[in-house]
């Protein structure tokens, strides 16, 4: 079948920053796409560039086999990131005003209005102004704009940041929704759990390329072993941490071990799945008077998929950015 959206080797410098560095993907029809990534990772470029609102460098967007931008805009619905709403409109003028944007006949423009707000379920919203919306309602109403002259990809950047958790997990639903209708959904998230509950396949940024690309589960099944976490405190110091980590890193049944800083520096091990290791590293610390704060043994996260393909993990890759950004400051 062919694919409801291709890129093919899309590549966007700004000045000297390359933001997206050779990008390739391929996403079939009916499927949720996770694209994951740390800030910066050039995930917002990359839906721009498929939205055709920037122009790449390089590269082909191909949509429903089609890849001229106007006929790229018709088969393809963007809500991005943040959305201005004019807050003197109500919910259905504005609905209205992206009709009209979309050249939408005029005597199906009611009816499509209708049925956005039906599926989005904010009928009894829609004649109030949208300065008196909540964040998840402002959400919706994107969602219901977005899909109004009928998309076949629907594409959302961070569609759930800053939302509440009902507010997010009424928003997956709705997604899946979306999809069993036939809709194909690309996302971009920087909540590990939110691709990996939702995508059927996540594409993994970083610095503008893929670094990994595939099922959550494939992913995680790749990078191997179970996960262990010890923390000596809530937020121990790394002196502390490393000294603790001299009584555990060799272990038979310990791979790998790291500090990680974002997690009040826990120590996070990699083992060998199946050996009774929680209570073998909960003795050996004890008998080396080593406080334990907590013990948990864990299946691999696609943060470990990051992990293992760039050496931090995601927030890790966030805090270096940010420094990186405004050294002693955090960006967000
Ligand atoms: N218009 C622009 N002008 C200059 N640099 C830009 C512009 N847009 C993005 N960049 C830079 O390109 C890189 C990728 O940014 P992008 O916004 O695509 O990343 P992202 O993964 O979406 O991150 P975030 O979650 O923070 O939006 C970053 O280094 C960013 O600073």
């Amino acid at each position: 079948m062919r694919p409801a959206l291709q890129i093919d080797n899309l590549r966007k410098t700004y000045g000297s920053t390359v933001a997206v560095d050779g990008v390739s993907l391929t996403i079939a029809q009916g499927q949720i796409y996770g694209l994951l990534g740390p800030n910066g990772a050039g995930k917002t470029t990359v839906l721009r560039c498929i939205c055709t609102l920037t122009r790449p460098d390089a590269g082909v967007v191909t949509v429903a086999g089609v890849t001229e931008p106007r006929a790229i805009r018709q088969r393809l619905g963007y809500v991005a990131q943040e959305v201005a709403l004019d807050k003197v409109l109500t919910g259905r003028e504005l609905l209205n005003l992206q009709a009209a944007l979309y050249h939408l006949p005029k005597a199906q423009i009611k009816e499509r209005i209708d049925a956005v707000l039906d599926l989005l379920q904010i009928t009894e919203y829609a004649d109030k102004l949208t300065g008196t919306y909540s964040g998840g309602l402002k959400k919706r109403l994107d969602l219901a704009s977005g899909l109004l002259h009928q998309p076949q990809v629907l594409v959302l950047d961070e569609p759930t940041v800053g939302l509440d958790i009902q507010t997010r997990i009424a928003i997956w639903e709705f997604l899946r929704k979306l999809r069993a209708s036939g809709v194909t959904v690309l996302l971009t998230s920087h909540y590990l759990e939110e691709i990996d509950a939702l995508a059927d396949r996540v594409g993994i940024l970083d610095r503008g390329k893929v670094i990994a690309e595939g099922t959550p589960e494939e992913l995680k099944s790749k990078v191997g072993g179970d996960r262990l976490t010890v923390r000596i405190r809530e937020f121990a110091d790394r002196q502390e941490a490393e000294q603790a980590l001299t009584w555990i890193r060799d272990l038979p049944f310990v791979r790998s071990s790291l500090i990680n800083a974002a997690q009040g520096n826990a120590i996070n091990l990699v083992i060998t799945p199946d050996v009774n290791a929680v209570s073998k590293i909960q003795d050996i610390l004890s008998h080396a008077g080593v406080n334990i704060f907590s013990l948990s043994q864990s299946r691999p996260s696609l943060d470990d998929v990051f992990l293992a393909a760039t050496g931090q993990t995601i927030l890790d890759a966030e805090i270096a950015q940010a420094e990186a950004i405004a050294p002693g400051k955090k960006r967000r």
